[in-house]
């Protein structure tokens, strides 16, 4: 894995709609392993997490524009995002923005996936019907952001083991795996349902079998 470097650093202040406001450092890199624009946060006292030697709350948040911005249903990406803003806000650390928009297989084919999840397949299945993995994300470019910062020890916000496995291989070490919570909505129970399922998903089963 080659390094980044940081390339600009700037203050955005942030206010959610429902009121919540924050400060956020944005960082943009060079040398980063694909040619997407992916962004870091820093927020809350992250940089004293690392001057106490501590391990700084990080989410790898990968882009859901539909989620995100637009509050769509179908996922849980929306609320989990404002989550993660305000803990990671409260405890010191770093979001990581990455641009891998429906799992790594681009809007468009989410979309599309979104059109055969309406006619019975769940989110995996619809994937490998399109000729896609089941899931494509590569966290190399997290690692590389991590580096550049200077950290290399985390507490991972996620409920995705995967990220950790991957993180792992790529030399960052997780001092623990902090889950998020559970956004259920009836909208996106399918949704919930086929990640713990098909993913091995830190998803509490309780829930599913209600
Ligand atoms: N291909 C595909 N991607 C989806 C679908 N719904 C959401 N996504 C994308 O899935 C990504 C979020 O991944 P998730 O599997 O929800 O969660 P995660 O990031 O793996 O795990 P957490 O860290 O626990 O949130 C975003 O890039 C979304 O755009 C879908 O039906 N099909
Ligand atoms: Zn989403």
């Amino acid at each position: 894995m080659d390094d980044a470097t940081i390339r600009t650093q700037v203050s955005v202040p942030l206010r959610f709609p429902d009121g919540y406001s924050t400060l956020a450092e944005v960082f943009t890199f060079r040398g980063l392993a694909d040619d997407r624009e992916h962004i870091a946060l820093g927020l809350g006292d992250w940089r004293g997490t690392l001057d106490r030697d501590e391990a700084p709350l990080v989410r790898p948040h990968s882009e859901c524009l539909t989620g995100d911005v637009f509050g769509s249903e179908r996922c849980d990406c929306g609320p989990q995002l404002r989550e993660a803003v305000e803990r990671i806000s409260n405890a010191g650390g770093l979001l990581l923005y990455l641009r891998q928009e429906g799992r790594g297989i681009g809007l468009y084919a989410k979309l599309d996936a979104y059109a055969l999840q309406d006619t019975g397949m769940d989110t995996y299945e619809a994937n490998l019907a399109l000729g896609h993995a089941e899931d494509e994300r590569d966290y190399t470019v997290a690692a590389q952001m991590l580096g550049a910062l200077g950290v290399s020890r985390i507490a991972l916000l996620t409920n995705n083991p995967d990220k950790e496995e991957q993180l792992t291989s790529l030399g960052v070490k997780v001092t623990k795996r902090v889950p998020t919570r559970l956004h259920l909505s009836p909208a996106n129970a399918g949704y919930l349902a086929a990640k713990a399922r098909h993913a091995r998903r830190t998803i509490e089963p309780d829930w599913l079998a209600s």
